[in-house]
């Protein structure tokens, strides 16, 4: 794939750049571990006042970034800036929390003198060079939620962004560095994914976190399974969406056209799957099939577009064979199910695909086990809690999960027995800087996001004093 930003709206290059040869790669490399030798050793107050002026900056460029990324993968361009306030948020909440969330611990005395030591703790040190692979779906959230717990704890980045973002990897390098953190704290490597190997290879890099696809994540995991290094994956999601009989319908009819069509129908964590309990099947059916026909489809630099296009035509066309497998195999389209055909002025030739509800939909269909990276969802129809329990666990998948009911057994029956990583009652699953965000089955595993997030790439060491030390 050319590294290079073509406007998804219009499918219009835009600009292209060459990628980074090995030579240049290597330099990019050598500063990354160069610079962590010394800024493992920095104070925790100096980092923050790096990512807070880092949090400032992008505050101050809040609208130019946004147009940038609206113009690299389509995103409305109100989603993007608020996918820019939400990073300098993280900024300034790992910059006030860093510190306290790699305090030293301290055992249980007992244990301490069980151990034989006069003391003992563990201390979080920085492993080093990570090497961040990232996906073009947030393509400044996905990596400031890996850079700022990482370079608060002491590490240094390298940016391997997708291919289609290339000005955003650029600006967040630049960012960085505007900010204070030395050069090579966090540096882009414009590379293509077939020199990631030879990158997370290199004995100078410690650990690697990827979000992306399963064969992306796949590739990733094995080599550095094969070099025992340390990874972090996120990776897709089929979130389930259960909807029972105490619940607020309207509102849950609601809140799911949100759930579904964020970012264009692309994000890990968009509820995929509704599964509606009989009772309140028909009106949840109603109220969301009119939510979803309503949205706007359009140019998503205008402020009044809810939906965009999709990032990339073979996105567009993947989706549509899920829905075209679907609608052969007995599928009912309750509405959507086709491209727009109402574009001009060169969106015709952008890559939209209108909002879709799937009805009727049986483990025959791919569209049952595959994810809908699109605004197109499908809906079930369920007799019982544990028909809904058994149908959202029904997936390879396990990133988040949606839980609509009043009723507390059953927000305790799904606390325990759904299987993901996340469990959103009442509301929509979103992530937040202080919540722990990740999955498990095939939505990978580590955790990103909170004190989890940002321990994932330290190494808890083990101080042991012997009696001597008392
Ligand atoms: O694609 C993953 C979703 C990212 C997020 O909203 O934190």
């Amino acid at each position: 794939m050319p590294i290079a930003t073509v406007n998804p709206a219009t499918g219009e290059l835009i600009r292209s750049y060459d990628a980074l040869g090995e030579e240049e790669t290597e330099r990019r490399i050598t500063a990354a571990h160069t610079t962590f030798q010394q800024y493992r050793t920095t104070p925790f107050e100096q980092r923050a006042a790096w990512l807070n002026r880092a949090a400032d900056l992008l505050e101050t460029d809040r609208d130019t970034i946004a147009r940038t990324m609206t113009l690299e993968m389509g995103k409305p361009v109100t989603a993007a800036r608020a996918e820019a306030a939400k990073c300098a948020k993280a900024m300034r909440w790992y910059a006030a929390h860093a510190e306290r969330l790699l305090a030293d611990e301290h055992p249980d005395p007992d244990d301490v003198q069980d151990s034989g030591a006069s003391r003992a703790l563990v201390r979080y040190r920085p492993l080093g060079v990570v090497l961040a692979v990232m996906p073009w779906n947030f393509p400044l959230w996905q990596v400031v939620r890996f850079a700022a717990p990482a370079l608060m704890a002491g590490n240094t980045g390298l940016l391997k962004h997708a291919s289609n973002v290339p000005q955003t990897a650029l600006y967040l390098e630049d960012l960085f560095h505007r900010a204070g953190f030395p050069a090579g704290c966090f540096r882009t490597l414009l590379i293509g994914s077939g020199a990631v190997e030879a990158v997370l290879r290199d004995p100078r890099v410690a650990a690697a976190t990827l979000t992306g696809s399963e064969p992306a994540g796949r590739a990733v995991a094995a080599t550095a399974g094969d070099e025992i290094k340390k990874t972090v994956l996120e990776l897709g999601g089929s979130d389930p969406y259960l909807v029972l009989p105490s619940a607020d319908v309207e509102k849950a009819a609601a809140t799911a056209v949100t759930a579904r069509v964020q970012n264009n129908g692309q994000s890990c964590i968009a509820a995929k799957r509704f599964i509606v309990h009989a009772d309140v099947y028909d009106t949840f059916a109603e109220h969301f099939t009119a939510g979803m026909r309503a949205l706007t489809v359009g140019d998503p630099l205008e402020e009044t577009t809810d939906i965009g296009p999709l990032s990339s035509e073979q996105g567009r066309t993947d989706l549509e064979e899920l829905v075209d497998d679907a609608v052969e195999r007995g599928a009912t389209v309750l509405c959507g199910g086709a491209r727009p055909d109402k574009l001009d002025g060169g969106l015709e030739n952008g890559w939209f695909y209108n909002p879709t509800v799937l009805a009727g939909i049986t483990p025959a269909m791919r569209i049952h086990r595959e994810e809908t990276f699109g605004p197109v969802a499908t809906l079930y129809r369920v007799a019982d809690l544990d028909e809904a329990v058994h149908l959202a666990n029904d997936t390879p998948f396990g990133l988040s999960s949606n839980v609509w009911t009043r009723d507390a057994g059953e927000r305790e029956r799904c606390a325990r027995d759904l299987e993901a990583g996340g469990v959103f009652f009442n509301g929509m699953t979103a992530s937040h800087p202080a919540l722990p965000f990740g999955g498990i089955k095939r939505s990978g595993y580590g955790r990103e996001l909170a004190g989890h997030g940002i321990r994932e790439f330290c190494n808890a060491t083990t101080l042991w004093y012997g009696p001597e030390d008392s």
